[in-house]
């Protein structure tokens, strides 16, 4: 076993993608499989201020939610072995980019407008940012967001696939890279 492979099995995985796309669930999904620790950067926020993210939102303003979400995350990336699913919003931030794309195996979860458009009415209490927008300003947010996604290390369109086939999957690729890169 030489350094390079203790190197790719030990970094952590990121998951990123617009809000909703699932990061969240298949994160813990994908940790469980891999009996990882599982950290969600929206939750550790909410444990800091102890209170839901939409009141960090209302009450702190957005750019304080933001400087903590830099913060956690560039503490969590920097410590091997987790699994990390951030905010869709955080990869608009350099500084977070970088270290991700530097210190991680970023995921991105793609998931299509249309195919979007449909969990709209699950995810919409929870996240400020969709909050007071008409259908055409969010598809706008939308497709001005997916330039900062496309970078990661690895895409998987989720489209029509159920949260255990897509967390299979993302289970099977690393394996695989982690056995190529033996
Ligand atoms: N592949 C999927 N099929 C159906 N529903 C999904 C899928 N992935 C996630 N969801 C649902 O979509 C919603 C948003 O998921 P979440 O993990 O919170 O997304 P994110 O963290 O990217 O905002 C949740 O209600 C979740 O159960
Ligand atoms: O895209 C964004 O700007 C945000 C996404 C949310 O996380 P999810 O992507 O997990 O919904 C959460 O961080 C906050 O509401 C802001
Ligand atoms: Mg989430």
């Amino acid at each position: 076993m030489d350094n390079r492979e203790v190197a790719l099995k030990e970094k952590s995985i990121v998951f990123i993608g617009f809000m909703g796309v699932g990061k969240t669930t298949i994160g813990r999904l994908v940790a469980k499989k891999l009996y990882r620790d599982f950290i969600d950067i929206d939750e550790e926020i909410e444990k800091e201020f102890n209170m839901p993210v939409s009141q960090i939102f209302s009450e702190m303003g957005e750019k304080v939610f933001r400087e903590k979400e830099k913060e956690l995350i560039v503490k969590k990336c920097r410590q091997k072995l987790h699994i990390i699913s951030v905010g869709g919003g955080a990869f608009l931030q350099e500084e977070i980019r970088k270290e991700c794309l530097s210190s991680s195996i970023v995921f991105f979860l793609d998931l299509s407008w249309e195919s979007w458009r449909e969990r709209i009415s699950v995810i919409i209490d929870s996240r400020p940012v969709l909050q007071g927008k008409t259908l055409a300003e969010i598809e706008e947010l939308y497709n001005n967001r997916q330039e900062v996604y496309s970078n990661h290390h690895s895409k998987i369109q989720v489209d029509n696939l159920s949260m255990e086939e897509i967390a299979n999957h993302i289970v099977d690729s690393l394996k695989l890279a982690w056995e190529l890169d033996s």
